[in-house]
Order: structure tokens, then C-alpha cells, then sequence
């Protein structure tokens, strides 16, 4: 790896790319990552990348973008990343991570056994990922019938695990979510939810800039996003502790929605509280209480309370009593995904380690909120 890194550095220096006190290097259970070689100062830039080295449909080969116009940024990126060859791509893609990497950490690879024990909101985030996927291969595959699916899946999902935000005057008028980039060296920063460097971009460079020092040899990152552990197993193949990632929540929507009836639901629907119900680490959000006072108090008071017209406190003790019931009922559903996982042999050990430390994180949620009620 050590060779590949720098062979990646020797083309990019050579097209602008400036690292200051930082270096690319494998790390344990990161892949690659972006390390400091000496003490950094808060407020120093430590990378820049000219925007002439990014990868965006703006320098994708005509022939690509032609025959697959009207397709999406992220499909056409990863469309490119299969059928291209050029020099540039020859000292770039040597570091990204393998394709038994990828199929190992990334959900939408695995086995569909492990999959139906992915918890209630990764299996959403699944879903509506699958469907983005299919979409896309379905374009590719008509303009491109020679290429194999699972390569363009690697390929998709690198696009997905490494582009950053980007637009310009050509891609402004596109949707937010076309407004992406590939550049390299920047895709070898892993994520961090605090102490992060920041990433910004103008007409001529995107640069990153630390926001506090780290000592020599420290790991330097950046954030993605305030994601939580679900958003990061199902879109980036890893997941963070509980301590280290403030955003982690999980979904109580398989607990909650099929207690309501059809008429529950059309009401609750109206007032724009139908189902993502989430836990966090501190309290269940409000329109789980919502959904739940739908369930135990009379159609009057639910309809007061939302009106601000009666005062939530009176009923709290009923509420929570039924938000015990949900938990209670959703801790030994984890027990039980634990005990299935810890006695499968599906799928690989990495896929069942992943799987088996989000349920862990997702205990200790709920575990945590059952305390609260109960104190
Ligand atoms: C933009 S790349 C970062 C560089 C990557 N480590 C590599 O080797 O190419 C994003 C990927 O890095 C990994 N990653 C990022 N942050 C991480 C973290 N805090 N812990 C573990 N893996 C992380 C995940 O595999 C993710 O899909």
C-alpha cells in the first residue's frame, strides 16, 4: 500500500495537489486514512486540491456522458470509473479500497440472510439505496450491456463511499444530490463526528483546514455529515461507538406503526406525523410521543395537546408506561437478533462483527432509555 500512496502523490503534486504536514497511511480498520507528520495549528490548511483535478461530469469522457445523458452524476461517475482507462486512473485507483473490502462492509453486498437482520432503520436506509441502485444499473446495463453488474455495484459504491459536494456554473442547475465530485487524496480522509478539519471550495481550489492542533502521527479528519450509525453501516460500511457518535439513533417504527388502525394513521398522516419514530441517546423524539398519545389517550385530547390546548404533563405517566412497552418489547428483539447472529455462519466474520456491534450500539440506546422510564 505504502508504494501505492505514493505513486498517488508523485501524479498529484504533479497537477497541483499541495499536503501540508499531513500524509496519506493504512491504518488498522480504516482502510487508509490522513495522519499528521508534525504538530498542527488550529487554522492551518493542510490540503489543497485544484478544482482542475476533481472528477466531475465536466471532464468525464463525451462519449460517456452522451450516452448516458439524462442519467444522474453519481451514475454516469461510476459508469466512467468501469469503462475508462487513462494514466490518471492508473495511479488513482490502486488506493481505494479492494472489492472484498467493499462487498464485506457495505450492507447492500451482503448475504440476503444478513440483511433481514439488519436493524429497522438500516434496513430502510437499505431499501431506499437498493432502489437508487437499481434505478441506475437499469440505464447502464440498456447503454453499456457488456458490463457486469457486480462491477458497476463496486464501482457505484465507491462513487457513493468517496465524492464530495461540489458545483459549478455547468452542474449548478442540477439537483443537490448531482452536485458531486471525486477528488482524490481528500477521499482518504475517514470521518470523525467532533474535532474535524473543514472542507470548502472556490472557482480555483477546495481546501481543508483544521480547527484545532493534533500532534504528530495523530489521524486528521473530516465529517461527512451528522450521521448516525445506521446512515454510516448502510452508506459508508462502518459504524462509530456509542460514546464517539452524538447523532446515533434508532428507528421504532416496526414497534409503534402496526399498533395504529387505519383510521390512527390517516390522522396522523394529515398532521405530518406518520412513522420515523427515532430514539436517540437522550429522549424518543417527539413524533414518537405524538403517535403515542394517538395510541392511549381519546381522539379530544390527542387533538388538544397538538393544538397546545391541554397540557402534555397529565398524561405523561400513560405515555410513558406505553413507551416502556415498546422498548421493553424492542430489548428482547435485540437479544434475540444478538443470539441469532452469534450462533450464523452467514455471510463472512467482518459482515457478523459490523452487524453484531450496531445491535450493541442499539442496546445500549434503548437499554439506556428503559433506565430513564424506570427511575
Ligand atoms: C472517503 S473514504 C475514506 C478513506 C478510506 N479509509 C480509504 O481507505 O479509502 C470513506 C470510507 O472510509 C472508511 N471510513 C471512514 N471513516 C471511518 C471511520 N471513522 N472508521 C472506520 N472506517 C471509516 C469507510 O470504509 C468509508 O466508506
Amino acid at each position: 500500500m505504502d508504494e501505492a500512496i505514493e505513486q498517488l502523490l508523485e501524479w498529484t503534486t504533479s497537477i497541483g495537489v499541495n499536503l501540508n504536514g499531513i500524509h496519506p497511511k493504512a491504518l488498522h480498520g480504516r482502510g487508509i486514512g490522513i495522519v499528521a507528520t508534525r504538530q498542527l495549528e488550529a487554522g492551518e490548511i493542510i490540503l489543497k486540491v485544484p478544482i482542475s483535478a476533481l472528477r466531475t461530469l465536466s471532464n468525464t469522457p463525451k462519449d460517456i456522458t452522451k450516452k448516458l445523458s439524462g442519467a444522474t452524476v453519481h451514475t454516469i461517475l461510476a459508469a466512467s470509473l468501469c469503462l475508462e482507462s487513462s494514466p490518471e486512473l492508473d495511479k488513482w485507483r490502486p488506493v481505494f479500497p479492494s472489492r472484498r473490502d467493499i462487498a464485506s462492509s457495505l450492507p447492500i453486498c451482503w448475504p440476503a440472510k444478513l440483511r433481514s437482520l439488519l436493524p429497522p432503520g438500516a434496513k430502510i436506509l437499505l431499501a431506499a439505496q437498493q432502489e437508487k441502485f437499481n434505478k441506475d444499473w437499469a440505464l447502464v446495463e440498456a447503454a453499456y450491456p457488456q458490463l457486469q453488474k457486480d462491477e458497476y455495484l463496486y464501482n457505484w459504491l465507491l462513487v457513493n463511499t468517496r465524492t464530495f459536494y461540489h458545483t459549478n456554473r455547468k452542474t449548478d442547475k442540477l439537483p443537490k444530490e448531482d452536485h458531486m465530485a471525486l477528488q482524490p487524496v481528500a477521499d482518504l480522509f475517514n470521518h470523525t463526528p467532533e474535532g474535524y478539519c473543514t472542507a470548502a471550495f472556490d472557482d480555483r481550489f477546495f481546501t481543508f483546514t483544521t480547527t484545532r492542533t493534533h500532534q504528530p502521527g495523530e489521524e486528521v479528519f473530516i465529517r461527512y455529515g451528522p450521521h448516525g450509525n445506521d446512515m454510516l453501516l448502510v452508506e459508508y460500511g462502518f459504524t462509530l461507538p456509542s460514546s464517539l457518535n452524538p447523532w446515533d439513533e434508532t428507528c421504532l417504527d416496526p414497534y409503534i406503526c402496526p399498533s395504529l388502525t387505519a383510521d390512527q394513521r390517516e390522522r396522523l398522516e394529515a398532521a405530518g406525523f406518520w412513522g420515523k419514530y427515532m430514539l436517540d441517546s437522550q429522549t424518543a423524539c417527539y413524533r414518537t410521543y405524538v403517535a403515542l398519545r394517538m395510541l392511549c389517550l381519546p381522539p379530544r385530547h390527542w387533538q388538544d395537546i397538538l393544538d397546545g390546548l391541554r397540557d402534555e404533563d397529565e398524561d405523561s405517566p400513560v405515555i410513558n408506561a406505553a413507551l416502556l412497552k415498546v422498548l421493553t418489547k424492542y430489548d428482547s428483539d435485540i437479544t434475540s437478533s444478538l443470539e441469532q447472529l452469534a450462533s450464523s455462519s452467514v455471510g463472512d466474520e467482518e459482515m457478523r462483527g459490523s452487524l453484531t456491534d450496531r445491535w450493541l450500539q442499539i442496546r445500549q440506546l434503548v437499554t439506556a432509555a428503559i433506565k430513564r422510564l424506570q427511575s
